[in-house]
């Protein structure tokens, strides 16, 4: 497969953007009254307003023969029928098979997954319902009033983010705290809070290898028989998540109380599987379902739109367009609804491990640009912050605002200013402020020429900044399980045009092989320091704090 700099279709998007880089969208709206309804989709619930982008037609048009000519289509279809597109790990990519509603098998080396996926939603649903009736208890007997999850990176942002952003729908009587950090603040502040008698430690960990993560459930481990819990009463209370049920067996975890998961899901698209019992703890099985029922409703979506009304597509090469022809270097997330705050370090961790990549499955190293730096905040709280230099700065910015119709408290008037400022906001970045109208503001105040001259190129917005505004009628669980799924297959669109496989991450293993060298030094000050000079004056310092 040609690297994308080689497609036709590439070398044809480069001959328009030396046209289109010019072009305001100030005008392109002027000049056409339709733009809102040329440039807009719907993906179930999810309606796209992406009339805000330095495009037209034709770029539109040329931007979805780059999809085709990257095969992205027949590559989606793929990774759906379970082909072994993480070729590094030589594993098929599935996490669609966790949200299949359809009836239909999904075959992943001949063998149909569906029935040990449908068996661990089973088990989760009974196990989450034995928890919440009280037929499953601490060792006293008592209900459980608290869950312990323990787990980082895809074994922690999916379930901590997406509990906080359904708080609403959260059950009475039983509460979820998340430890992730191997700093022992981390936990230390948590278990203060812990009853000993009620609480429920699950750990979730797919490779139940990680160092974070198996520290801090032996200090929870630690913590329970300290004070008043039994190694007998380990069982009762301890349960984990993993595809290594070996190892969870080895470090003690009773058979019964692992739930399993598969090399075929990637731990930032592993929400989906057992990984997510915290959501399920936390807000009711029906509401799990439901958060698996809206992804399953984008991937449909995903699967049978034509590129021209697919969002996760539209939203892939828009991303394109900005990275790979105007240089744009990252791209802001903003959410206008506070219990969304923390979904663009959902997004941040699903784009940058799957898309930071700079060599090809076949060995090529890339000369082009892939991920973007991911980022943002909750709108409007950015708006008096670091919006000003996403209006005002040097570098190009596109952002996603995304906006639900309607609010969780219908409070006096809120909303209604909150969807202003969103909206707002998008115009703002769109039209900016010309010279001309900041002179204008000026007459009659009384300022010189040259006053003016001065004050004037500091009032002046470029606008022309690119937006995506995302709605959704409420944030339910539903909606967000699209919104989820919308993001992953922009994620994997993109991937097919760089020629990357998005679903291993080989980048984060390199730290944690010296991070061990390094804390064998610390802990063993005999150990001669053979590294660079400066991680040895630092692992010195070290060694020397209590000196
Ligand atoms: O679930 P685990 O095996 O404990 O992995 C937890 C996390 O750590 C790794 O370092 C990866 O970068 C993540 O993709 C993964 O989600």
């Amino acid at each position: 497969m040609a690297l994308f700099t080689q497609l036709k279709s590439y070398q044809a998007l480069q001959a328009h953007f030396e046209q289109a880089k010019n072009l305001h969208m100030r005008d392109l709206f002027a000049q056409d009254p339709e733009r809102f309804n040329k440039f807009s989709a719907k993906a179930c619930g999810i309606e796209l307003d992406y009339s805000k982008n330095r495009i037209t037609e034709e770029t539109k048009a040329l931007l979805l023969d780059l999809a085709r000519e990257a095969l992205v289509e027949e590559k989606r279809d793929g990774m759906f029928a379970g082909a072994r597109i993480n070729t590094s790990e030589d594993r098929a990519v599935l996490h669609t098979a966790l949200r299949n509603k359809s009836g239909n098998p999904v075959l992943c080396d001949g063998v149909d997954v569906m029935p040990e996926v449908q068996a661990t939603l089973a088990k989760m649903k009974a196990f989450v319902n034995e928890v919440h009736n009280g037929t499953r208890t601490g060792y006293t007997g008592k209900k459980f009033t608290d869950v312990l999850a323990i787990g980082i990176g895809g074994s922690f942002l999916g379930p901590k983010i997406m509990t906080e952003a359904l708080k609403p729908y959260r059950v009475d009587g039983l509460k979820v705290h998340f430890v992730a950090n191997v700093d022992g603040a981390h936990i230390h502040d948590v278990l203060a809070t812990l009853p000993i008698e009620t609480t429920l430690v699950l750990m979730s960990s797919k490779s139940f290898g990680t160092q974070e993560t198996l520290k801090n459930t032996e200090t929870a481990k630690a913590w329970f028989l300290e004070n008043g819990g039994k190694f007998e009463d380990i069982a009762k209370h301890f349960m984990c998540v993993s595809s290594n049920i070996k190892a969870a067996t080895e470090f003690g975890m009773d058979a019964d109380n692992i739930f399993p998961m598969w090399d075929w899901v990637g731990g930032r698209y592993s929400l989906w599987s057992a990984i997510g019992l915290p959501i399920a703890l936390a807000l009711g099985f029906d509401n799990f379902e439901a958060l698996l029922d809206g992804a399953y409703e984008m991937d449909q979506h995903f699967l049978t739109a034509p590129l021209e009304e697919n969002v996760p597509a539209l939203l892939g090469v828009l991303g394109v367009w900005y990275i790979n022809f105007f240089g744009a270097q990252s791209h802001v997330l903003l959410p206008y609804d506070h219990y969304l705050r923390g979904f663009p370090a959902y997004v941040q961790q699903l784009d940058m491990e799957s898309n930071g990549k700079s060599a090809t499955p076949t060995g090529d190293y890339l000369d082009y640009a892939t991920g973007p730096v991911i980022w943002g905040g909750e709108g409007t709280n950015g708006q008096h912050a670091f919006h000003q230099l996403i209006h005002q700065g040097t570098v190009l910015i596109p952002a996603d605002f995304i906006m639900p119709l309607h609010s969780q408290h219908e409070m006096t008037n809120h909303h209604a200013m909150l969807a202003s400022n969103c909206f707002g906001q998008t115009q703002a970045l769109m039209q900016g402020k010309t010279v001309e109208q900041v002179k204008a503001e000026f007459a009659g105040k009384g300022l010189t020429d040259e006053e003016i001259e001065k004050v004037a190129p500091q009032k002046v917005f470029e606008g022309n900044k690119p937006t995506n505004t995302i709605l959704m009628e409420k944030l339910t669980p539903n909606a967000l399980g699209q919104l989820i799924a919308m993001y992953e297959h922009k994620v994997f669109v993109q991937g097919i045009i760089w020629g990357i496989n998005s679903f291993d991450q080989w980048g984060v293993e390199l730290g944690k092989v010296l991070g061990n060298d390094v804390l064998a030094k610390l802990e063993d000050s005999s150990i001669e320091l053979n590294g660079d000079s400066s991680t040895n004056a630092l692992i010195e310092k070290f060694r020397n704090r209590n000196a």
